[in-house]
């Protein structure tokens, strides 16, 4: 859907096709662009629920950032329009679906699944940290599964852009002690934290400190207390990467281009990318 950008949109360019799903803010249908015949998820918000709940600079902020994004797997946002009381998002359609009920019903991913879904993951952030763009909320929930089975990451509604407010925020750098001047790198290595814990998800079924409350799953966050159950087992050099990633120092955890040469990663993702 190329020049997409520049073309105001309207319903009347879409056949519309059945419900995907719904969302907090409305549904998202199946639809197929009547010029091209591009099959499209058309997510449609509703703008009252939207003012009600607040998010509307956040959805446009989600939209200005995805649609600038051009990355196999991150969801496209090719375009957007508006009617008196809805909001349209056309995104790319992910024809596998949810990559969390598919991990619900498998249970726990192999090995060399695990790996090629982490490796991708990471590609999608070195590109997004590359741009300056922090996704903050990498988990299942947000993981779409494109036709060909490849993993998408969709739902940019937290994600950031952190340049500008750094640069234009104070001007020069110079000034700024280093925890400032490292927070760019700190922000982005939020993704890398969320992404260890979704490896341990992939490869246990159930994330690394889980607990009955939530006030427990906090302690065991900030104590980052990291345990491997006997059961399923699960390889060492796993394990090896998984510690690597959830250190509490952000700027101990393993860099996204260092787990691409990570062995774990290199001995289970076939090299056909
Ligand atoms: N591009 C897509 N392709 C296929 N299915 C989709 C797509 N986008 C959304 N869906 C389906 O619609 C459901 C709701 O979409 P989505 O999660 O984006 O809405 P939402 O939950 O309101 O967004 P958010 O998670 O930001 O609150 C998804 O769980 C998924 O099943
Ligand atoms: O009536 C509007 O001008 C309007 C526009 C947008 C909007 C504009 C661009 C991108 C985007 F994602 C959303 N969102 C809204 C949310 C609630 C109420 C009104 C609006
Ligand atoms: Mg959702």
């Amino acid at each position: 859907v190329s020049g997409a950008e520049k073309k105001r949109w309207t319903l009347n360019d879409f056949d519309m096709g059945k419900p995907l799903g719904r969302g907090k803010f409305g549904h998202v249908y199946l639809a197929r662009e009547k010029r091209s015949n591009h099959i499209v998820a058309l997510k449609v918000l509703f703008k009252s629920q939207l003012q009600q709940s607040q998010v509307e600079h956040q959805l446009r902020r989600e939209v200005e950032i995805q649609s600038h994004l051009r990355h196999p797997n991150i969801l496209r946002l090719y375009g957007y329009f508006y009617d008196q009381k809805r909001v349209y998002l056309i995104l790319e359609y992910a024809a596998k679906g949810e990559l969390y009920k598919e991990l619900q019903r498998c249970k726990y991913f192999s090995e060399r699944r695990a790996a090629t879904y982490v490796a991708s993951l990471a590609r999608a952030l070195i590109y997004c940290h590359s741009k300056h763009v922090i996704h903050r909320d990498i988990k299942p929930e947000n993981l779409l599964i494109g036709a060909q089975g490849e993993l998408k990451i969709a739902d940019f509604g937290w994600s950031v852009h952190t340049f500008n407010r750094r640069r234009t925020m104070c001007g020069t750098l110079d000034y700024l002690p280093p925890e400032m001047v490292q927070s760019v790198e700190h922000d982005a290595s939020v993704d890398i934290w969320s992404l260890g814990v979704l490896c341990y998800e992939f490869l246990y079924g159930i994330p690394p400190f889980e607990a009955k409350e939530h006030s427990d799953t906090y302690k065991r966050i900030v104590q980052v207390d990291l345990k491997f159950p006997p059961k399923p087992i699960v390889s060492s050099a796993a394990k090896d990467l998984i510690s690597q990633m959830l250190v509490k120092d952000s700027v101990e955890r393993l860099p996204l281009h260092k787990l691409l040469e990570h062995p774990w990663i290199v001995q289970n993702v076939d090299p056909s990318g």
